[in-house]
């Protein structure tokens, strides 16, 4: 029997790559995807290239209907992704939720935060962070699911190896970040405006970013300790891909450095080891993280650095790979095959 999804947010970037992903899939059956904006419009009237796939005509609705599907994916913004996943537990369905909503069990980062208090504590508790390379066996019996932001995925996946070992020698890691735009959502923005962002870079919140107690809360969480994470984030003028440079001091030399982590990562199928610092152009469209480990001998900082598309194991691939690991899914089915196909040179 097929598995009933709904999509949340499916006129915006996550949503939209959800469903780009999802055609792919034969044991899914798409029941309703949401945006208030366009109502009643069919996909292929609002967005054109979806026009030969099998959801073409597939009307979005306004409101979710929270007894037709099985997994809702939630693709919207933090503070109503709250309620809204509330409800659908409530009626004992699963949710994939991409938003911040969920992700964070340091209650009092939200007011500070996202602005907003957040009202169910014991739900963030049961909450499972989905970042399947770190809590795979949790993911697999979750209800609720908070799939993890762009530059915590990306950072993450750098710190991940050096904090279960136990070799970082620094209470604080340095961590400096680049996105491109489409981490913004599809929203106006006069900085992310073509003349004001073409050829342009930048950084922003250079020293408050909400991403911050989401990677100290996981990093707490990995090695016992309260290590805190100096995080720069900039825009680069491009649509989609983040690199995550991350240094720390570690007493290892770098041949044990790299073996350390070659051997944690040595099973999992998204994580690429390159021999040259990762490019964002090879993983667009992938699920893939592309990672590079180095020391540099002078300082005693190890550097590693990883390239996502933020769009992807950023975001909605990454909910792709967690829908996988619920539903018993083998985790590679069709993500694999995503990323072939995203092999554009140059
Ligand atoms: N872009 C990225 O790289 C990443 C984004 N995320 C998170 O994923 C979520 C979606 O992001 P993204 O796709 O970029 O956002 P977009 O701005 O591109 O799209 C937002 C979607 O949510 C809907 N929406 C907006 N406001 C509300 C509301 N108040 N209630 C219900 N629906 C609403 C919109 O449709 P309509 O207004 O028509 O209803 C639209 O479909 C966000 O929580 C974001 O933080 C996570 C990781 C990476
Ligand atoms: C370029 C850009 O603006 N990026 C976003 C992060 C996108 C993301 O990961 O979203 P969450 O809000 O779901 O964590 C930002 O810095 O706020």
């Amino acid at each position: 029997m097929a598995i009933k999804v709904s999509i949340v947010g499916a006129s915006g970037y996550t949503g939209i790559e959800l469903l780009r992903i999802l055609n792919l899939y034969k044991e899914v059956e798409l029941v309703q995807i949401i945006s208030r904006e366009f109502e009643g419009k069919a996909l292929k009237e609002v967005f054109p290239f979806f026009i030969s796939t099998k959801f073409s005509d597939i009307k979005f609705d306004k409101e979710p209907d929270l007894d037709s599907a099985d997994i809702y994916f939630l693709a919207i913004p933090h503070e109503p992704a709250v309620e809204l996943a509330k409800k659908i537990l409530d009626k004992n369905k699963k949710v994939i939720d991409l938003s911040a909503a969920y992700r964070i069990k340091n209650f009092n980062a939200y007011p500070e935060f996202y602005g907003f208090e957040h009202s169910y504590k014991e739900l963030l508790d049961k909450a499972v962070y989905g970042l399947p390379e770190i809590h795979r066996d949790k993911i697999k019996n979750a209800n609720l699911i908070a799939n993890p932001g762009c530059y915590p995925t990306a950072t993450l996946l750098a710190l991940y190896p050096a904090l279960k070992e136990n070799i970082i020698d620094s209470d604080t890691i340095i961590v400096n970040a680049l996105s491109g735009i489409s981490g913004a959502g599809r929203g106006l923005k006069q900085k992310f405006h073509y003349p004001e962002a073409f050829s342009n870079s930048f950084a922003y919140n250079p020293t408050k970013h909400r991403h911050i107690p989401e990677m100290e809360d996981q990093i707490n969480q990995i090695s016992g300790k309260d290590i805190k994470v100096r995080f720069t984030p900039h825009i680069l003028p491009v649509s989609r891909g983040m690199i995550s440079t991350v240094n720390f001091k570690t007493n290892l030399n770098k041949k044990d450095l790299i073996e350390l982590y070659r051997l944690e990562y040595r099973y999992e199928p998204f994580i690429r080891f390159q021999k040259t610092p990762p490019e964002i152009k090879y993983v667009i469209g992938s699920n893939y993280c592309d990672i590079y480990v180095d020391l540099d001998e002078r300082t005693g900082y190890a550097v590693v650095i990883t390239a996502i598309d933020n769009l992807g194991k950023g975001a909605s691939s990454q909910a792709m790979q967690n829908f996988n690991l619920i539903v018993g899914i083998e985790e590679e089915k069709y993500l694999k095959n995503l990323s072939e196909i995203s092999i554009i040179y140059p």
